[in-house]
């Protein structure tokens, strides 16, 4: 019996005018195009069942009895899109009414756009994207049949030029054929390019040529040329039927930035053009046709479960299998991940394609779910570029801190084995990195009032390296107690080891095992001027030690963590880095996860998991830990890798 399919939940209205869409549509845009009826089609008697109803809403009503078997009695259905072109529609008003202008813009904008036509063979689905394109070869076509892309070209170009920005175009045009991914723009015969992912630009395909262009002759020119590159056959529907799926990409770019990398920092405007799906039966494809028929199928039966599985709402969903074939890999920041994506669905009106058409209706209707969290490239750049700023001087510090490592100041010579392991340095990194950005989070929190000029007469240039000052010692209540500094104030290069410098190790009864000259206390001000013979006596016969003490007893009591390195600078005052064994220091609430949050010691458990057989990191609350209190319950001394914070927030970090 006839049964009444059910409208699309949340149609939206169509488009009213150039403007009219909304111009971050997070949801794939469904548009419908129905193409006329052709000679061969009307020849034949192929009735029309596919009617626009006007408001975005199409009917099928089914007489075909072959369609009626096909979809279990299904005779008439209604299907809601943002915009239905029926067969009198200009290729002007396809423009216009899709939301294609809007889509230019936001590429413009630096956004991820897509538009994919998809269909049945024979659809219209090329017609709608390049117009009746290479189908003559020797007159050009009409300017009222240029498809979407010319007409977004045009648009582009003359945004790029009415924006002052300095923008430069380029494009890059790509096929899957047969599972391959071919450029279409290099010349030669068309190899394989490999398909890549990279975390900042997800699947990308290597070594991809992409050319700039300036005019529209220009890349009009490189869309012909690759177009007449791109596999196509004849077979029953279509006398120029594409055989592999085509993906013309602009790039939207800032001038002068690498044209090699464009997958970041730029605004893209994506094509593509699907191979059309096909019954190996109807069309007559047998040989190299039919495995075509196949490669096609099976990529966009890839794809189709992709969107099915993208359209279930967030929380239920599974994982979407992108790399199931090349053509979701290459889709899928359009369909998922941070781009817009405009879809244009292609059907024939005819009774004999009733099955493929409402096939193709039911999957416009699954895309309609799909959202997406558009993000502008440029914006992402920003942010990227701020953390690699972070990370370079995380790095940089890191560096440091392997250079202290190294015999009297010195990188280790090449091919030295890695201390203990590759594996326990970097787990120490680790560490040393978390407390690093704690510290740097102080300094940063300090910067305002030392960059106001407050304390900035109180820093004096190193005797050593006139280009290094030493920080406002009055800034830290310690330094302030403490005596004048001996022959000259501390500066990073000097500080905190110097060539003359020399290691103590932590022993487990907390006294110092003198493996060099020097040691510090824990707020690293109180560096010593004299060898100890142990630490009691240092803290008794040292008038700087002493003052330490007194106004932080207990820090300078004990001895440090077991296995720890302790340094004592023989110049005199220290550099203003260091950090505190405070309990709780007023900036902690500032950190941004409890991962970065020190221990009541003053210690930042590691992300990094402990590795079998190796002794616990240095940061680590385990054994070491524990041993870093001193026998009177105060917290013990630290290392120079645990240094970076004061409990003066007025101290400076170096
Ligand atoms: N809106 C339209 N108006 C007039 N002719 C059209 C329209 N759409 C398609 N055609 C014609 O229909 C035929 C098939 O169109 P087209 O090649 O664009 O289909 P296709 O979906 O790209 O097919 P395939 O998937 O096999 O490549 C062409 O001859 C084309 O000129």
């Amino acid at each position: 019996g006839e049964q009444r399919g059910r409208p699309v939940e949340g149609r939206e209205t169509a488009p009213q005018g150039p403007r009219a869409a909304t111009p971050l549509r997070p949801r794939p845009h469904p548009t419908l195009r129905v193409r006329p009826l052709t000679c061969t089609e009307t020849r034949r008697g192929d009735q029309q069942v596919v009617h626009s109803l006007g408001d975005g809403a199409v009917h099928v009503s089914a007489t075909s009895p072959w369609g009626c078997r096909a979809w279990g009695g299904l005779h008439d259905a209604t299907f809601g899109f943002s915009a239905v072109f029926d067969a009198g529609a200009s290729q002007e008003a396809v423009f216009e009414g899709s939301g294609m202008r809007q889509l230019v813009e936001l590429a413009m904008d630096g956004f991820s756009c897509t538009v994919f036509a998809f269909g049945q063979t024979g659809s219209g689905k090329t017609y709608t994207l390049m117009g009746p394109l290479g189908q003559s070869d020797t007159q050009p076509a009409s300017p009222a049949l240029l498809g979407l892309m010319q007409r977004s070209f045009t648009c582009l170009l003359e945004q790029s030029r009415s924006r002052a920005s300095d923008l430069a175009l380029s494009a890059s045009y790509l096929e899957i054929y047969n599972e391959q991914v071919r450029d279409l723009l290099s010349p030669g015969p068309p190899c394989a390019l490999p398909l890549r992912w990279s975390k900042s630009r997800g699947f990308y395909v290597e070594n991809q040529l992409s050319v700039e262009f300036e005019s529209l002759e220009a890349i009009v020119s490189l869309l012909l040329q690759g177009s007449q590159r791109r596999r196509t056959s004849a077979h029953a529907l279509n006398r120029h039927s594409s055989r592999s799926h085509a993906l013309l990409t602009i790039h939207v770019r800032t001038a002068g930035s690498p044209i090699q990398d464009p997958g970041v920092g730029t605004g893209t405007l994506c094509f593509v053009d699907l191979a059309g799906s096909e019954r190996v039966k109807e069309t007559g494809s047998s040989g190299e046709l039919s495995v075509e028929a196949n490669s096609i199928n099976r990529s966009l039966l890839a794809l189709g479960h992709c969107i099915s599985l993208l359209a279930k709402p967030r929380g239920k969903r599974t994982h979407i299998p992108y790399r199931d074939s090349k053509l979701t890999r290459l889709l899928a920041r359009s369909l998922g991940g941070s781009g817009i994506t405009l879809m244009v669905a292609c059907i024939s009106p005819s009774s004999r394609c009733l099955s493929e058409t409402l096939s193709t209706l039911h999957y416009a209707s699954r895309a309609r779910r799909v959202t997406t969290r558009p993000l502008a490239n440029r914006k992402l750049l920003q942010t990227l570029e701020r953390e690699i700023h972070a990370l370079q001087l995380e790095n940089l510090s890191l560096r440091q801190q392997l250079y202290r490592h190294g015999p009297a100041g010195q990188l280790p010579p090449e091919g030295t084995p890695a201390w203990p392991s590759l594996y326990g340095l970097l787990r120490d990194f680790v560490v040393e990195n978390e407390q690093m950005r704690y510290g740097k989070l102080v300094g940063r929190a300090l910067q305002p009032a030392i960059t106001a000029g407050e304390h900035a007469h109180t820093t004096q240039p190193c005797t050593h390296h006139p280009a290094m000052h030493a920080p406002p010692t009055h800034c830290c209540p310690l330094l302030q107690k403490l005596p004048p500094a001996s022959s000259h104030p501390s500066c990073p290069q000097c500080c905190p080891v110097p060539a003359d410098a020399t290691m103590f190790e932590v022993q487990p009864q907390g006294s110092l095992w003198r493996g060099g000259k020097c040691w510090t206390g824990g707020h690293g001000s109180a560096w010593l001027p004299s060898l100890p013979a142990a630490p009691e006596a240092v803290v008794r016969d040292n008038p700087w030690a002493s003052a330490a003490a007194q106004e932080f007893p207990g820090v300078l009591g004990g001895g440090g963590m077991v296995g720890e390195v302790l340094f004592m600078c023989p110049h005199g005052r220290s550099r203003g880095r260091s950090r505190s064994l405070s309990q709780q220091h007023p900036l902690q609430r500032e950190l941004p996860g409890p991962e970065r949050v020190p221990s009541a010691e003053g210690r930042v458990i590691p992300s990094a998991p402990p590795w079998p057989g190796l002794p616990e990191p240095r940061g680590e609350q385990g054994s070491a830990g524990r041993a870093g209190r001193a026998s009177d319950g105060h917290p013990a001394l630290l290392s120079l890798s645990h240094v970076g914070l004061c409990t003066d927030p007025g101290e400076m970090e170096t």
